[in-house]
């Protein structure tokens, strides 16, 4: 049993990078600068509160949530509120669908504003998104791990730092068996806008 978990942690242990792909310079670091500043200025940024035990508590981000009317969303047994597109989401979309070859109905937008804010450990697997999701992840900003553990052993850990402008495509079964999160720093940190796009079934 204990030589099974140390083959785990050592050499035995190999995180799926087939479930990723990583595009670090998929934006101008300049242009993935200027695109945060009006994402933060103009989107109708939104707090929720989020159940933790027996309390209620603020979620530690800020987040909107943008794609083709008619659709909505469930997070948490949540309905969230869906904005049209603004112009400047809709043409990333298109790249990120230009260079990958996959589509997108919707953006969910986090925004940390600084090291304090963060993502609990979850999977992207809210039903509307089908088995196998496809979710294209832009990164803005401040550079953050983003860290993945494995669902039914969480010594089986991977972590790779988003940086400003880069692309990262989470694929395959990835959602099925692993779980991510950003965790609080214990550094000083600029703020960091993520953009999730997601395609929706109903
Ligand atoms: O901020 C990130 O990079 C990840 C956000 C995330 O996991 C999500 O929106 O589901
Ligand atoms: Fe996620």
């Amino acid at each position: 049993m204990s030589q099974l978990n140390l083959f785990n942690e050592t050499e035995g242990f190999r995180f799926p990078e087939e479930l990723l792909e990583y595009f670090p310079g998929f934006m101008e670091p300049a242009a993935a600068l200027t695109l945060m500043d009006t994402l933060i200025n103009t989107v109708p940024w939104e707090q929720h509160v989020q159940r933790m035990y027996d309390r209620e508590v603020l979620t530690p981000r800020l987040t909107a949530w943008y794609g083709d009317p008619d659709k909505t969303y469930h997070m948490a047994g949540k309905t969230l509120q869906m904005h049209a597109w603004l112009p400047e989401l809709q043409a990333l979309r298109d790249q990120i669908t230009h260079s990958t070859g996959h589509t997108f109905n919707s953006v969910l937008l986090n925004y940390y504003r600084d090291e304090n804010d963060s993502v609990a450990w979850h999977r992207d697997k809210e039903s509307e998104l089908g088995n196998r999701p496809v979710i294209a992840s832009v990164s803005l900003g401040a550079a953050r791990p983003f860290e993945f553990r494995q669902l039914d052993n969480h010594s089986n850990k991977y972590a790779l730092t988003l940086s400003n402008g880069s692309l990262l495509l989470m694929k395959g079964d990835l959602q099925q068996h692993w779980e991510h999160r950003i965790a609080k720093a214990g550094y000083r940190l600029k703020p960091r806008l993520n953009l999730t796009f997601r395609s929706i079934r109903i």
